[in-house]
C-alpha cells in the first residue's frame, strides 16, 4: 500500500487560457475524510474529475491509490467509488434493479439489499428510479457510489437536495464507511457537513489552495480572540479578549458566582471561511467559460 491515498503536486488545468486549477498540492492519507471547500467555480469538480481519471491535466503529478488516474485501468477503477454532481438518469428500472445491475460490474461488491437499506431507500426498493423525488434519487447515486465497496470514495456535493433527516442519516453512513477504512474525498458547500465529517479540509479559490487543516483549528480558529458577553444591571455587555478563560474567571469572581447571560464565542468555521475567500479576486466573477471537452 502506498503512503497516501491521494498525492497531488503542482496540478494545473486551463480552459481557454484561463487557469481553473493553478498549482495545487494535496496529500490525503488512507482512511481520511478530506473535504474540499470553495466558492462556485473554484475548481473543486475539475480537481476531483482529474483525480477520478475523467479529465486530463495540463501539468502536475497525480497518484490516486498509487496510480496515475490518466493511465489507470479497470482494476484501479473498481477500487474507487464516485458520486458525481450529475445525477443518475431517470430510469424506468426500479431501485433494486439499478443497484443489483451496478453491483455486477464489480469483482467484489457489497450486498445490494444492505446498501439500499443503508442509504434509506428500503421502502422504495420496488419503485422506478424515474418516479423518485430529487433527494431520493440522490440517495440512489450514493448507493451506486458505494456498491463496489470502494477503497476511495469521491463525493461531489452528495447531500444537495437532502432533507435534514436524510442528511443526518447520510452522515452516519459516511462515518460508518470511514470507520471501516474507506478514504473519502468530499466536496460540499455545507460548512456543518465539513465540521460533522471531515478530518481535514482544504479551502480553494480560483484553483489555488488558500489553507488546509482540521476544521476545528482552521485559520487559527481555536486560538483566535473570543467575544465574551454577559448581562450586568440589565445591560448586555461585550468584551473581546485573547484570554477568555481568565476573563470569565474574573467575571465570576466579581459577581460572586453566577454571571447572567454568559456566553463565549470564537470565530465559527463560516467566519473563517468567509474571511479566507472574502476578497473579491477569489470569487468567480468571470463569465461562465464555454464548456469544452476535457
Ligand atoms: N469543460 C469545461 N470547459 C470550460 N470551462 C470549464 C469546464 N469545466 C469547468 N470549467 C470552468 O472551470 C471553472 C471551475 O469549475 P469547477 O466546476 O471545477 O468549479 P467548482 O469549484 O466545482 O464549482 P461549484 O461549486 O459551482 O460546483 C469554472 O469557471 C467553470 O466555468
Amino acid at each position: 500500500m502506498t503512503e497516501t491515498a491521494v498525492h497531488v503536486r503542482g496540478l494545473s488545468k486551463r480552459y481557454g487560457g484561463t487557469p481553473v486549477v493553478d498549482g495545487l498540492d494535496l496529500d490525503i492519507a488512507h482512511g481520511e475524510v478530506f473535504a474540499l471547500l470553495g466558492p462556485n467555480g473554484a475548481g473543486k469538480t475539475t480537481t476531483v474529475e482529474i483525480l477520478e481519471g475523467y479529465r486530463d491535466r495540463d501539468a502536475g503529478t497525480v497518484a490516486v491509490l498509487g496510480e496515475d488516474p490518466g493511465k489507470a485501468g479497470r482494476d484501479w477503477r473498481s477500487r474507487i467509488g464516485i458520486v458525481s454532481q450529475t445525477a443518475t438518469d431517470a430510469s424506468e428500472l426500479t431501485v433494486r434493479e439499478v443497484v443489483t445491475h451496478f453491483a455486477a460490474n464489480y469483482p467484489r461488491h457489497r450486498d445490494p439489499e444492505t446498501v439500499i437499506e443503508q442509504v434509506g431507500l428500503g421502502e422504495h426498493a420496488k419503485k422506478r428510479v424515474g418516479r423518485l423525488s430529487g433527494g431520493q434519487r440522490r440517495r440512489v447515486d450514493v448507493a451506486l457510489g458505494i456498491i463496489g465497496d470502494p477503497e476511495l470514495l469521491f463525493l461531489d456535493e452528495p447531500t444537495t437536495g437532502f432533507d435534514p433527516e436524510a442528511r443526518v442519516k447520510f452522515w452516519q453512513l459516511i462515518r460508518q464507511l470511514s470507520a471501516e477504512g474507506t478514504t473519502i474525498l468530499l466536496t460540499t458547500h455545507y460548512l456543518d457537513e465539513v465540521e460533522a465529517l471531515a478530518n481535514r479540509v482544504a479551502v480553494i479559490a480560483r484553483g489555488r489552495l488558500k489553507t488546509i487543516g482540521e476544521p476545528e483549528t482552521l485559520g487559527g480558529r481555536a486560538t483566535a480572540g473570543a467575544v465574551v458577553s454577559w448581562r450586568e444591571d440589565g445591560r448586555l455587555m461585550e468584551r473581546e479578549t485573547t484570554n477568555p478563560d481568565q476573563f470569565v474567571a474574573e467575571l465570576v469572581g466579581k459577581s460572586g458566582g453566577h454571571v447572567p447571560g454568559l456566553s463565549v464565542q470564537r470565530p465559527s468555521l463560516e467566519d473563517v471561511y468567509l474571511q479566507l475567500i472574502g476578497t473579491s479576486e477569489d470569487l468567480d466573477t468571470t463569465p461562465e467559460l464555454r464548456k469544452e471537452t476535457a
